[in-house]
């Protein structure tokens, strides 16, 4: 059964400028659908309003989704959260400069315990949610668990941080990962670590994926099928091969034109 479903979506910003019109697209159960377009495209608008995050006086007018067969937004409006969650660019603004990561760790599992056990607090131990935090880090290749707890972020590597970030988006449990540039910004070889981190995390537990961005190469290396913004719509949605060897839309060959050129510069 497709996982997330997204039709007709639709956002304006305050003055009534539309900044996403009409978008569709789909992602399957363990599937990392890519959404390219060059800056100021839509692409950070729709993966925000998916999660009811848009910023201040933007807001979506139309269109509907649905998360696992269940809807979480019509007509524009949200119906109630969806159980999906967002990595992005920079994790260690993403992160609290003032807590280490284990306080961080532990504070979000507490929450979850807590809402788990229908907001009793308590139940269980801090020292077992450490074990926790621990196993968590090290499940996303954080070799020195316990030095890395102990660590802020400021202190560590932006790699380092977007593990974190990784390890605290899935410990919930989440159907869906929204991943919005998650890789911009870090040197080539991390990048190509944390991709590969994105892609054995969302295999093992089914989890699908959008990941923004606007380097067509990772887009090719980690997605199937993508969609290529331009202008707040979406202008193409097909398989990479297709869209790579024949695309079908005049801006997705401008798209890729200038793409090999900037990688015959490098
Ligand atoms: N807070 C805001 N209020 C009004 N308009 C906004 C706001 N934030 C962004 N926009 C506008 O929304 C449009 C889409 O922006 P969006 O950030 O989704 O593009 P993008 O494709 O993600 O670009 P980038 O790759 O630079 O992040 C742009 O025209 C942008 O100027």
């Amino acid at each position: 059964m497709t996982l997330l479903t997204v039709e007709g979506l639709s956002i304006e910003a305050a003055d009534g400028r539309e900044l996403v019109r009409g978008v569709a697209l789909d992602v399957e159960p363990g599937e990392i659908v890519g959404i390219v377009g060059e800056s100021g495209s839509g692409k950070t608008m729709t993966a925000l309003s998916l999660l009811g995050l848009l910023p201040d006086g933007v807001r979506a007018v139309r269109g509907s989704a649905e998360l696992g067969g269940e809807p979480f937004l019509r007509d524009g409006r949200m119906l109630g959260r969806p159980n999906a969650t967002m990595i992005f660019q920079n994790p260690t603004a993403a992160l609290n400069p003032t807590m280490r990561i284990g306080a961080q760790l532990a504070r979000l599992l507490a929450f979850l315990d807590a809402r788990r056990d229908g907001g009793r607090e308590g139940r269980r131990s801090r020292s077992a949610r450490r074990d926790r935090a621990e196993a968590l880090l090290d499940s996303v290749g954080i070799r020195d668990p316990r030095a890395v707890m102990g660590r802020y972020p400021h202190q560590l590597s932006g790699g380092m941080n977007q593990r974190v970030m990784i390890a605290m988006a899935v410990t919930a449990g989440p159907r869906l990962l929204i991943a919005d540039e998650p890789t911009t910004g870090l040197d080539v070889t991390v990048q190509a670590q944390i991709l590969e981190l994105i892609r054995t995390t969302v295999a093992d537990r089914g989890i699908g994926v959008l990941l923004v961005s606007h380097d067509m190469g990772v887009i090719a290396q980690m997605c199937r099928r993508i969609a290529v913004m331009y202008a707040g719509q979406i202008r193409e949605f097909a398989g990479v091969d297709d869209v790579f060897h024949d695309p079908e839309d005049s801006y997705t060959k401008e798209l890729l034109a200038s793409t090999a050129q900037w990688s015959r510069e490098e």
